[in-house]
């Protein structure tokens, strides 16, 4: 099978470098990027193949990943339309907010569509990827989209209808955890410890909490309580976090992403 990729950014290299790092031949896949140079610089780093045009990519292969940021789509789908009806082949939409109508209203009739939410976390193979898809696509396609995508980590089927709740704590809450994690080892850095030190520290306490949130089976809240000790230290950093706003300020962060998942799907932006 050759895959093709339009768009040669943070997310695509992540993918790519994941694939060829697990066992698919750089040989089979084929990129495109707007300035090439990015293109040129990824292929050459997987041994996959670089190419001109978005057609050439297209022409190549039997799935297409467009990875391209959403509003690049509008721009550059319709001259595209030839080249993808002439190929017909399995097209991987990676863009946030754009929907399985809006891409299937883009392309031509009946093609096979799979929408595919990745974090940033391929880059060292622990993306938490959602992926849904429409009624054109075989199992055995969406068996290939989902062995693509588990080489960048876990991959679940997500209904449409909470593919935007999806990306927000799929996809873009990442970013939220390393802030999290910024935050607490700059104060220790404010109470004197060297940061790289805290940084590791507040890291690993993090991945710790995860860990225990997914195979303990106990509720987050329950696990707070069994940390703060009656008296103690803790309890006083929770009813901190609790006056300033931690848990409104997290239901806010997530509403604003979520908000702008669907103003990118509803195309005003
Ligand atoms: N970053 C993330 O954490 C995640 C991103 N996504 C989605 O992935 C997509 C890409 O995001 P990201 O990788 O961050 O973006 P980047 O800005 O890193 O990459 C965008 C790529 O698109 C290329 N491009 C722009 N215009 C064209 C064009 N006309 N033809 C061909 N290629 C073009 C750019 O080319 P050049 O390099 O030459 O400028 C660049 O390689 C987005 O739709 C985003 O929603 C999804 C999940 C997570
Ligand atoms: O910020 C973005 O638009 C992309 C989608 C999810 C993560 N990053």
């Amino acid at each position: 099978m050759k895959f093709g990729f339009i768009g040669a950014g943070n997310m695509v290299s992540a993918i790519v470098k994941g694939m060829t790092a697990n066992g698919y031949d750089g040989k089979n896949i084929f990129i495109t990027s707007k300035t090439v140079t990015s293109a040129a610089k990824l292929a050459e780093a997987c041994g996959a193949n670089s190419c001109q045009t978005a057609g050439e990519v297209i022409a190549a292969s039997d799935v297409v990943v467009l990875g391209v940021k959403p509003h690049i789509l509008a721009e550059i789908l319709p001259g595209l339309q030839a080249d993808f009806a002439a190929k017909k082949p399995l097209v991987v939409s990676i863009a946030a907010g754009k929907t399985l109508a809006y891409l299937a209203e883009n392309l031509p009739k009946d093609m096979p569509i799979v929408r595919v939410m990745p974090n940033i976390n391929a880059k060292i193979g622990a993306s938490t990827t959602g992926i849904c898809h429409n009624d054109a696509v075989t199992a055995e396609q969406l068996e290939a989209v989902k062995a693509v995508f588990a080489t960048i980590g876990s991959v679940a089927e997500i209904p449409e209808n909470h593919f935007g709740i999806f990306s927000v704590i799929g996809g873009a809450s990442v970013a939220f955890a390393y802030m999290y994690m910024d935050a607490l080892a700059r104060a220790a850095l404010k109470a004197g410890m060297p940061k790289k030190q805290a940084l590791e520290i507040a890291a690993e306490t993090v991945k710790g909490s995860a860990e225990m949130v997914l195979k303990s089976g106990e509720a987050p809240w329950s696990l707070v309580d069994q940390v703060c000790s009656p008296g103690g230290t803790t309890i006083e950093g929770v009813t901190t976090l609790q006056a300033k706003g931690f848990e409104a300020a997290v239901v806010a962060a997530f509403d604003a992403v979520l908000e702008k998942d669907k103003k990118i799907g509803r195309g005003e932006v």
